[in-house]
């Protein structure tokens, strides 16, 4: 009877959409042996009120009662894993880029608008890197979207690989990254920069035997004293960015550097 139960349709499709958990192994067990002991309660009362033909409807209530417990104990774990599982990819699906799997960019406004309160509050250094791929309309032209989109997915690997893990990348929109590096100087988020550079350059892609390639280029900026908002941070990082591809492009160029503090004389980068 219980092979049949576990044929049905209904727990076939629990379990293709739950695999085996642990809840599943523990649940049923715990139940039945609640059910047990409900069974063993019910058979006392029989006893103890010595009317013999109670006992064996006192056994068969409890052995049904053990069953359909660890039934329902096995559904509901089954259903809270369900649950669990569909809220963990909802929560994928809200913060996460469907093509590179780096964050989206309004989970990475979440996390930097955070990060830009707490610059702020301690004069704590931080920077943003706007990184975006150079003349990619022609990759998709030349060798295809989907080339293109392997391109993207390699730039996104290259580039997390060189960070460290309080950085935060993320997807800005298109071809284009963005780069979040708390506790990072001026000079170090250039560094940053050249190093994403200078490997992106030095990718290459194998595209059915064709090799594609791009370059990236980089705006720079640093958090400042004028930077009143998180919009103002994005702000000169883009202009940076404008400034690198009017400059050619395949290269970095940073917002000019402000004083952490009011009143502050300006740092001097000779780089
Ligand atoms: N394959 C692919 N292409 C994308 C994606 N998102 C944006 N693009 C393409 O990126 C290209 C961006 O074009 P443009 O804004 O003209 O920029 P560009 O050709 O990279 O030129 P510059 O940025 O000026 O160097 C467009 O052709 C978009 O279709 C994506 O997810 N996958």
């Amino acid at each position: 009877m219980l092979d049949s139960l576990f044929d049905s349709a209904w727990m076939r499709w629990l379990d293709r959409q739950v695999p085996p958990s642990r809840t599943w192994f523990f649940a049923g067990p715990v139940a039945l042996a609640a059910g047990a002991a409900a069974s063993a309660l019910a058979l006392l009362a029989g006893w103890g009120l010595q009317r013999t033909d109670l006992l064996p409807l006192a056994a068969a209530a409890g052995l049904g009662t053990a069953a359909a417990s660890a039934l329902f104990a096995m559904l509901v774990a089954a259903l809270v894993n369900k649950l669990r599982t569909l809220q963990q990819s909802m929560t994928v699906m809200a913060t996460r880029d469907d093509l590179t799997g780096v964050l989206n960019r309004r989970q990475f406004t979440l996390l930097a608008e955070r990060e830009w309160a707490r610059c702020r509050r301690y004069e704590a250094d931080g920077a943003v890197l706007l990184v975006d791929a150079d003349h990619f309309r022609r990759i998709n032209e030349q060798h295809g979207h989907a080339a293109g989109d392997a391109l993207l997915r390699e730039i996104v690997r290259v580039t997390g690989g060189l960070l460290r893990q309080a950085d935060v990348l993320a997807r800005a929109d298109g071809e284009a990254l963005v780069v979040l590096l708390p506790q990072t100087d001026p000079l170090g988020a250039l560094d940053v920069a050249e190093r994403i550079r200078e490997h992106v350059a030095a990718l290459r892609l194998d595209w059915q035997g064709t090799s594609v390639f791009t370059t990236v280029s980089v705006g720079v900026a640093s958090m400042g004293a004028l930077h009143t908002s998180l919009d103002a941070l994005m702000l000169d990082a883009e202009h940076a960015l404008g400034a690198a591809k009017a400059a050619g492009r395949n290269c970095v160029r940073a917002a000019p550097i402000q004083p952490r503090r009011s009143g502050e004389a300006r740092p001097v980068i000779s780089k």
